[in-house]
């Protein structure tokens, strides 16, 4: 496993930014053959290490060594052809161009060969390779998992050394990770050295040979995964326990959100949701589950009122056809999207964002007024949130992922919403801001509030959620009591294998 001397180095490195030292004297060595993993709260520096690697960032203080010697990486151009390779969460890739395609961008003189040879060269490069994709499968019809599988490839036939990845299961379905996770170790034992970024315990201790974490841009361990436990992870990387999670109270009787017959055409105008019928009770949590493509987003976008949808959708009693999500949010719809980007506008304060949905009442109360007094508004959220850096005043865009996924939640809880749907609301945030989400969606729920949950992570579904349903091609299963569905049968559910019957 590990070499006596690294393949990758970092000695001491420093970042700051204007009021955060992002990377304090980081030392952490990278060697060939070994998947290394890095953990952190959101905000501890992880993403900034990893860019310094990269060449994005040129690091304050500190130097990089490659097999031994100095090197200074300056672009991801210079990293990619040391042999250093990132995929991103979200691939780049040319979504109508085949995968031979995509391949061949990244290969030198590529581009002029004909398609024949292209494909025969491929095949040749590939043939036994533990990654295996359809090249002549067009991007867009790939799923996420093999869209980073062929980020993956691109970046090995370029010769990398070094393959960085950035959480990279948060965007696979619970299927695709264990594929994943097998592949990687395949290219371990061939002698790369695998460097991911992760905020799932479970997959560190399972998969990484090598843990380091990071607080507050410190490096606070560095340890064998086979010595680390989770628990003993969690006080390194939040430098307190987790309490455990409150119990669900029983819903209140009544109903507060009825689905009846829904149906949902996708962006294709093909059907997307198929007659879904289920409600909501106050103070109920109903969580959706469904592999991605399976209408879930269809099913959210018609009920924060994003999208037209036949059959009947309300609220109290009241008709939600044909309401802009403005309207929607006044009559007590929050939304958390799946897409945290959709919900910001990263140029803007973080004060400003955290007032995106009530900017029209700030500003009847005269335009010279807002900034101050939004800003003023921002510093109870920002303190109750526990977001980093609390200065209400800096562009969201410098703001981590999992800060901006705090912000969200911040803004769409401010107004006491009567429902809250909810898409994947711990994308990217950390041990300690789950359990925060996880106890404020058990409390709001206490307190009456009706929570729509639609998230594949199976084990927050089952957690969180009285009862559950899946989506499996538009065709909604449930939900059921949860005490009734094992994850098995939830298995079952989301993919429409047999009868979903307990
Ligand atoms: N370009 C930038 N300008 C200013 N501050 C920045 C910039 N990039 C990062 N930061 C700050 O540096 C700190 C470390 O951020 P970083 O993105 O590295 O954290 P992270 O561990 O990757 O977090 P997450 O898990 O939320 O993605 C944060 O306080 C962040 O706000």
């Amino acid at each position: 496993m590990e070499t006596s001397s690294p393949l990758l180095r970092l000695a001491d490195i420093t970042k700051r930014f204007p009021g955060t030292v992002a990377n304090d004297g980081v030392s952490v060595d990278f060697h060939a053959g070994e998947v290394h993993a890095l953990l952190g709260e959101n905000g501890a520096g992880k993403t900034t290490l990893m860019n310094i690697l990269y060449g994005v960032h040129p690091p304050d203080a500190g130097q990089l060594f490659w097999e031994g010697r100095p090197v200074r990486i300056g672009s991801p151009a210079q990293a990619l052809r040391r042999g250093i390779a990132l995929v991103p969460q979200h691939p780049l890739l040319v979504e109508r161009h085949t995968v031979a395609e995509n391949l061949v961008l990244g290969l030198p003189g590529g581009f002029f060969l004909s398609r024949r040879r292209l494909l025969a060269r491929l095949r040749e490069r590939l043939a036994g390779h533990p990654l295996q994709v359809d090249l002549e499968a067009r991007v867009d019809r790939l799923s996420a998992g093999e869209k980073q599988r062929l980020e993956i490839l691109r970046a090995l036939l370029r010769g990398s050394r070094v393959l960085i990845l950035d959480e990279p299961t948060s965007v696979l379905t619970p299927q695709e990770v264990a594929p994943l996770f097998a592949q990687l170790a395949q290219l371990k034992a061939q002698g790369l050295a695998i460097l991911f970024i992760s905020h799932k315990l479970d997959e560190v201790l399972a998969h990484a040979d090598r843990i380091t974490v990071l607080r507050g841009g410190k490096k606070v361990g560095a340890l064998a995964a086979r010595e680390a436990t989770q628990a003993g992870l969690v006080r390194l990387m939040l430098g307190r326990e987790v309490a455990p999670r409150p119990a669900l109270a029983p819903p209140q009787p009544g109903v507060r959100l009825e689905v009846k017959g829904l149906e949902v055409r996708s962006g294709r105008g093909l059907p997307a949701v198929k007659r879904a019928s289920f409600h909501v009770a106050p103070g109920e949590i109903v969580g959706i589950a469904g592999v991605a493509g399976s209408g879930q987003r269809e099913l959210v976008e018609a009920l924060t009122g994003l999208r037209p949808f036949q059959g009947q959708l309300t609220l109290n009693g009241q008709s939600l056809a044909g309401l802009s999500p403005a309207r929607l949010f006044s009559l007590g719809v929050a939304h958390v999207p799946e897409e945290r980007a959709a919900g910001t506008v990263p140029a803007l304060s973080v004060a400003e964002n955290l007032a995106l949905r009530t900017y029209d009442t700030a500003l009847r109360q005269g335009p010279w007024l807002v900034p101050a007094r939004l800003e003023r508004e921002a510093v109870e959220p920002l303190r109750a949130y526990q977001v980093s850096p609390p200065q209400p005043r800096t562009p969201l865009r410098l703001l981590s992922g999992g800060n901006i996924q705090r912000v969200v939640l911040a803004r769409e809880l401010a107004g006491a919403p009567q429902l809250l749907i909810a898409v994947h609301p711990t994308y990217g945030v950390d041990v300690g801001a789950t359990e925060h989400v996880h106890r404020l969606l058990i409390q709001r729920a206490q307190a009456g509030l009706s929570v729509v949950l639609v998230t594949e992570d199976l084990d927050e579904l089952m957690a969180l959620s009285h009862r559950v349903a899946a989506l499996y091609q538009g065709e909604l299963r449930g939900p059921y009591p949860v005490g009734e569905v094992s994850l098995e049968r939830l298995g079952r559910m989301m993919t429409g294998a047999g009868e979903d019957a307990a």
